[in-house]
């Protein structure tokens, strides 16, 4: 059995920040897991070097449940998004070790494949309705079969989704938080044009998605789900903030859209209310940041008792270890329904090469021992970590609100 000899992170910004934990064992193996967590990666890194590292040391790392649990209850704290994700990094690590111990990649361990690859979805966004389309009709042509539309708001300088002119769109700016003015009229007035125009343009055959990122209130949640119920969405995601869990009651007594939601859930727990009472349709809680493959089972588990489906965030502040963690889970569950994919930038990819891949609307994780994903550590010490935040967003009137 392997034992644990030594665990380290490795903090590096090829693009953006990420945090990773590389755990060593007695016979060689390593494993790696992905500990970031967007604006927040320092509290991580300190979670897991000060209080969960010496605690590490001289274990099996094949007892992963065991170990789970001894982090989870032995914290005798629970929950949060900073010990979910400090618990996830090792979970992902274990069975990282496990696999290439093993000889096998994740997905076989996990019960094997289940289907022949993760649809996945890709974003779509532009300054206007016309340049959103024209990007879409580009990833239908590389393949997608569901794509993100996200699009400016006549009005706002700018909205969340939606890249600045040549760039490609990634949230976090560095140094202080950038402040952004939100306007839920004008917003509801664009969106159903949006999706008019891309039904137009694009037709049936491809699955469309759009992420509301917790702007709106109930009410307004469920005119949107109604005003776009004509073009079919696949799910409007986050349509207003997940701790008022019986707001997705009010929405649902008005509109067959499929919602989504869960990607800042750390825990069971935050889902299961939404789940039991058939509130949702599609999970979207991912391997980091809630828990490790070890508790999204159990998340997924649950859901499938309710017909839900899996949608796991998959943004480019998840590492290329979360993604390839994410392929292997969704191979192997019942309850697939998709997974986001948001590639990473080329830097990142060199710092983290991966065995995934992408072919005809779906990803597979490859077949490589283990997870599949390693990490160049000479070329991410050439990236050091620089401060980053997410952006907060005001009102007109300068009210604070959901960003
Ligand atoms: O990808 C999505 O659906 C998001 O909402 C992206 C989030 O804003 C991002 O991951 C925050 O770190
Ligand atoms: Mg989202």
């Amino acid at each position: 059995m392997p034992k644990i000899v030594s665990a380290r992170l490795i903090v590096t910004s090829p693009g953006r920040n990420f945090v990773t934990l590389k755990i060593e064992c007695n016979d060689g193996t390593t494993g790696l897991g992905d500990a970031t967590l967007n604006g927040r990666e320092m509290a991580v890194a300190s979670y897991l070097q000060d209080h969960v590292i010496p605690c590490l040391i001289g274990r099996e790392a094949h007892r992963i449940e065991d170990i789970w649990q001894y982090l989870y209850k032995g914290a005798y704290w629970r929950r949060g998004p900073v010990t979910m994700t400090a618990i996830a990094a090792v979970d992902m690590a274990l069975w990282d070790i496990k696999g290439k111990v093993a000889g096998l990649p994740v997905y076989q361990l996990l019960g094997g494949a289940a289907r022949e690859g993760c649809m996945v979805y890709c974003h779509a966004n532009g300054t206007t309705i016309e340049d959103t389309i024209a990007t879409a009709i580009r990833h239908r042509d590389e393949g997608y079969r569901a794509i993100r539309l996200q699009c400016g708001v006549p009005g706002l300088a700018s909205t969340y989704g939606v890249a600045k002119a040549g760039q490609r769109y990634e949230p976090a700016d560095a140094d202080l938080p950038t402040e952004s003015v939100w306007s839920t009229e004008k917003y509801l007035r664009v969106v159903p044009e949006l999706f008019a125009a891309a039904r137009e343009a694009l037709g049936w055959d491809v699955h469309l998605l759009h992420d509301v990122h917790h702007r709106l209130t109930p009410i307004e949640a469920a005119r949107l789900g109604k005003d776009l119920e004509p073009y079919r969405p696949f799910w409007i995601e986050d349509a207003t903030p997940a701790e008022d869990q019986d707001a997705f009651r009010l929405i649902r007594q008005h509109t067959t859209t499929p919602l989504a939601v869960g990607e800042i859930f750390n825990s069971i727990w935050d889902a299961k209310h939404l789940i039991e009472n058939r509130l949702i349709d599609y999970i979207r809680a991912t391997v980091v940041h809630a828990g490790g493959l070890t508790h999204l089972r159990q998340i997924a588990s649950l859901a499938d008792l309710y017909q839900v489906r899996t949608g796991c965030h998959g943004a480019t502040d998840l590492s290329p270890v979360t993604m390839a963690a994410a392929l292997h889970f969704g191979l192997s569950i019942p309850n697939f329904g998709i997974q986001e994919h948001m590639p990473h930038t080329d830097e990142t990819d060199a710092v983290f090469p991966h065995h995934y891949r992408f072919e005809d609307g779906m990803m597979h994780p490859g077949d490589a021992p283990g997870l599949g994903v390693e990490i160049d550590e000479a070329l991410a010490e050439t990236y050091p970590y620089k401060r980053a935040y997410l952006p907060v967003n005001r009102l007109e009137d300068g009210t604070l609100w959901s960003w």
